[in-house]
């Protein structure tokens, strides 16, 4: 039994079926891409998955634990995390205040304005943030404002904000959008890394086929709302299907 299963999945916006029919069965301790054109619904599928949306049929497990009507808080607190595609940072703190934020929330149920004032006596969770800064590179900034950070530095930062909750599952939004490809290169060793130190699941979504071909073990490539095809990435390049979907797009 995978870590994520999803079954008979359908959500649809008005007239316009987003997903149809979807089921997908994710392996513990696989990178496992999601793949497909502009508007296949591969974001709709994630938002169902943290608890933005909630399909209109269908289950989503994890663990055998069904995530369908948590709080996207909750489904945090079993052991999914986000990465989102625009970091999502408090500009206004330091960095390593950033990644203690969710290291406390995750531990205390929430955020709670007390539970900041004794930040320093808290060794075991500060030592943890520390630690992750330093392993995304960024032990150097940990005291310098986020706001002045870079837009890799960002997602470098927002990647231990993740990992500090200790998640069993982590969602990636294009991790890669927007960024030069030597930043990208960058992301890509980090993340690969991660797998081997963390043993994370993660779900990635990604247009970048030298990202997708990188990190990811298996490939699912939707189209119209439907899983198409799935397969390791040797077995989905060159499948005819793959490049019928994408009508000349992105070269897979
Ligand atoms: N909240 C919404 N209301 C109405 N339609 C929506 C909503 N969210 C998504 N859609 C539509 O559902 C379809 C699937 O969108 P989705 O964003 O999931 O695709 P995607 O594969 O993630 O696309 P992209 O790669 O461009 O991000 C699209 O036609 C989109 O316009």
């Amino acid at each position: 039994m995978g870590i994520l299963q999803v079954q008979n999945v359908n959500k649809s916006f008005g007239g316009l079926k987003a997903l149809n029919n979807v089921n997908l069965d994710i392996t513990e301790g696989t990178v496992h891409a999601i793949i497909g054109p502009n508007g296949a619904g591969k974001s709709t599928l994630l938002n169902c998955f943290v608890g933005r949306l909630r399909p209109d049929t269908g289950t989503v497990k994890f663990n055998g634990r069904s995530l369908l009507g948590l709080t996207p808080h909750e489904i945090n607190q079993v052991g999914v995390a986000r990465v989102f595609q625009t970091p999502e940072i408090f500009s206004d703190l330091t960095l390593l205040e950033n990644v203690l934020i969710p290291a406390l929330a995750v531990r205390d149920g929430a955020f709670r304005v007390n539970t900041w004032g004794r930040v320093d006596s808290q060794a075991d969770v500060r030592d943890r943030a520390e630690a992750l800064l330093a392993d995304v590179g960024l032990a150097d900034k940990r005291h310098t404002q986020s706001s002045s950070l870079s837009r890799g530095d960002k997602r470098r930062l927002e990647l231990a904000m993740c990992l500090v909750q200790q998640p069993k599952l982590v969602l990636l939004d294009e991790p890669t959008a927007g960024m030069s490809r030597a930043d990208t290169n960058n992301t890509i060793d980090l993340l690969a890394r991660m797998s081997e130190q963390h043993g994370v699941t993660k779900i990635i979504i990604e247009h970048d086929m030298h990202v997708v071909f990188s990190l990811a073990d298996r490939v699912t490539v939707f189209a119209q709302g439907h899983p198409i095809v799935e397969g390791t990435p040797d077995e989905i390049k060159g499948d005819p299907r793959v490049q019928e979907a994408y009508l000349g797009g992105a070269q897979v």
